[in-house]
């Protein structure tokens, strides 16, 4: 019989990539007993413009490179490939489709549990998989709280008065503590903007490739 597995998705623009996102992941991995953990390039994101990010064939070749080293992490094309605005929502309903014995935990950063009541259907997202919010620097987790209280009400909150718990196969939200690094997209875009390296931020592949088709106002070598 085919074990189920445990799937951690962890979408962005990665706009580039870098060792944030991959930090953050391996630490997922770990802590979560992930057997997979997929990160999945955002197609067309339903508040950024187009126009203000890289065309996403780009996206996807980066972060391909980036997690080329890790056997546990592979890239889905799916937001991608879909047409029209991609939605998480629809995401998780194609993955849980195409993973039906599979346990889906969608990690997500800090920085988007702000918006993260702004997001098509967002409390249906627990219909399809756990959430885990990782903390980030500069960002706030605390309204995760009280924005996670009233997912877990939905399913199955904890006694009153108990704080949310960490990660509990339990409840279907858990907090996930991980090494703060202070590494942003918007940060590598700006340095390279100004011609500054941004070298040891992201692997070297990545930067090669920014290099080699002349991204982020680069010359193209
Ligand atoms: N340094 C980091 N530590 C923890 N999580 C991170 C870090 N950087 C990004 N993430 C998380 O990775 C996911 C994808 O992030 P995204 O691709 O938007 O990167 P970003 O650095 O936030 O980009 P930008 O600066 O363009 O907004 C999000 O869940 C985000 O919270
Ligand atoms: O589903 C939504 O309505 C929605 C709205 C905004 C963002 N998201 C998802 O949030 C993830 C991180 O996005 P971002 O803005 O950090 O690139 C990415 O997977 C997006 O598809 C999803």
């Amino acid at each position: 019989m085919i074990q189920a597995q445990r799937i951690g998705l962890m979408g962005g623009s990665f706009d580039p990539p870098h060792h944030g996102h991959l930090r953050a992941a391996l630490e997922a991995v770990e802590a979560l007993r992930l057997d997979r953990l997929l990160f999945i390039p955002t197609g067309a994101h339903p508040f950024k413009g187009e126009s203000q990010r890289m065309p996403p064939q780009h996206r996807l070749a980066m972060t391909r490179l980036a997690i080329a080293d890790e056997p546990r992490f592979d890239v889905s094309d799916i937001e991608i490939q879909r047409a029209g605005t991609a939605y998480t929502i629809d995401t998780l309903r194609d993955l849980s489709q195409q993973f039906p014995a599979d346990e889906l935990i969608l990690l997500l950063g800090a920085d988007l549990l702000g918006e993260l009541h702004l997001w098509k259907d967002w409390r249906e997202l627990l219909e399809y998989a756990h959430l885990c919010v990782m903390n980030r620097p500069g960002y706030d987790a605390r309204p995760a709280c009280s924005l996670a209280s009233g997912v877990l009400l939905k399913h199955q909150a904890p006694p009153d008065g108990e704080p949310i718990p960490d990660y509990d196969d339990q409840y279907f939200y858990g907090a996930l503590t991980i090494r703060d690094l202070e590494i942003s997209s918007t940060d590598l875009r700006q340095r390279l903007r100004q011609g500054r390296s941004i070298r040891y931020f992201t692997p070297e592949p990545v930067i090669a490739y920014i290099q080699e088709h002349g991204l982020y106002g680069q010359a193209t070598q």
